[in-house]
């Protein structure tokens, strides 16, 4: 199947005056229309600073990262915004917009200057609110709103934006296991019914083993893409963590403390 998005010989990292710090480098990826992936690895191994890379927020140190058979860093803004929405973990900064305002910000790339909203803009945006089921927010200001409800309110704000790829860091934190689940599960309906692919970062294994299609795993060797079951059966997994009281159990699909 043809790529939305693929990274050829990808090397990512940092330059300072003095030192080039590489994170990961080769990095051959491929994001498929229809996928749910889920990109995992230890707290500092690199993920934030790949889904940077290949937003084209940051640089790679050498290598390509091709979005849809362009070059991500030679499109305009607006351009890039209808081929890829992203939600990062930054803090929003603070603003007096209401749940319905700032996801309505995912039409942005498909209003005129001032931002009037079509009839069909504003069918999108209500979309979004039903499909994260947060219609019930939507004339709440943004900071009367808990954390967790914010979190479904930026994914919101992407799925408004409606384009082929989604990346989201960390989607899941702020929520409970429920939310979590309930989440996951949307991500999931999504691909499979619209086609479009989303990458997103998480801690949450043991729930992306069962419910993503495919999983990117970073660790300080090397970064492996394949399908759950494939990197079970590979013994992928037992590299993620240098703990000998953290082990993962084939047979369950998840980690044990022993
Ligand atoms: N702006 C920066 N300049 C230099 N090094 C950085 C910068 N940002 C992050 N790093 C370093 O790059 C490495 C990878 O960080 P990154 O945030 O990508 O990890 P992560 O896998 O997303 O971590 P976490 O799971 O904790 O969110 C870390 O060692 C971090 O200290």
């Amino acid at each position: 199947m043809k790529s939305i998005l693929s990274t050829s010989n990808l090397s990512i990292g940092y330059k300072t005056k003095k030192a080039t710090v590489t994170i990961a480098q080769n990095l051959n990826l491929n994001l498929e229309p229809g996928k749910l992936i889920a990109l995992i690895g230890a707290n500092g191994i690199g993920k934030s600073t790949l889904l940077r890379t290949i937003t084209g927020i940051q640089h790679p140190l050498s290598g390509t990262v091709l979005l849809n058979d362009k070059n991500v860093f030679e499109y305009k803004p607006l351009d890039l915004a209808q081929n890829l929405s992203i939600v990062l973990t930054e803090k929003l900064p603070s603003s007096n917009l209401s749940v319905f305002e700032l996801v309505a910000l995912g039409r942005q790339p498909y209003t005129n200057w001032i931002g009037t909203l079509t009839p069909y803009d504003i069918t999108k945006v209500n979309e979004a609110l039903e499909l994260t089921q947060i219609s019930h927010l939507a004339h709440k200001k943004h900071y009367e709103i808990s954390d967790g409800q914010l979190q479904k309110v930026l994914i919101a704000r992407a799925l408004a934006q409606d384009t082929p790829l989604i990346i989201l860091d960390e989607p899941t934190t702020h929520l409970d296991l429920l939310h979590k689940v309930a989440l996951f599960k949307l991500l999931k309906k999504l691909t499979h019914e619209t086609g479009k692919c989303i990458l997103f970062s998480t801690h949450d294994i043991d729930l992306a083993i069962q419910l993503s299609d495919e999983m990117i795993i970073m660790t300080p060797e090397t970064v492996i893409q394949d399908e759950p079951c494939n990197l079970i059966a590979t013994g992928s997994f037992a590299t993620l963590f240098k703990d000998d009281h953290i082990t993962f159990d084939a047979e369950k699909g998840k980690f044990v403390i022993t």
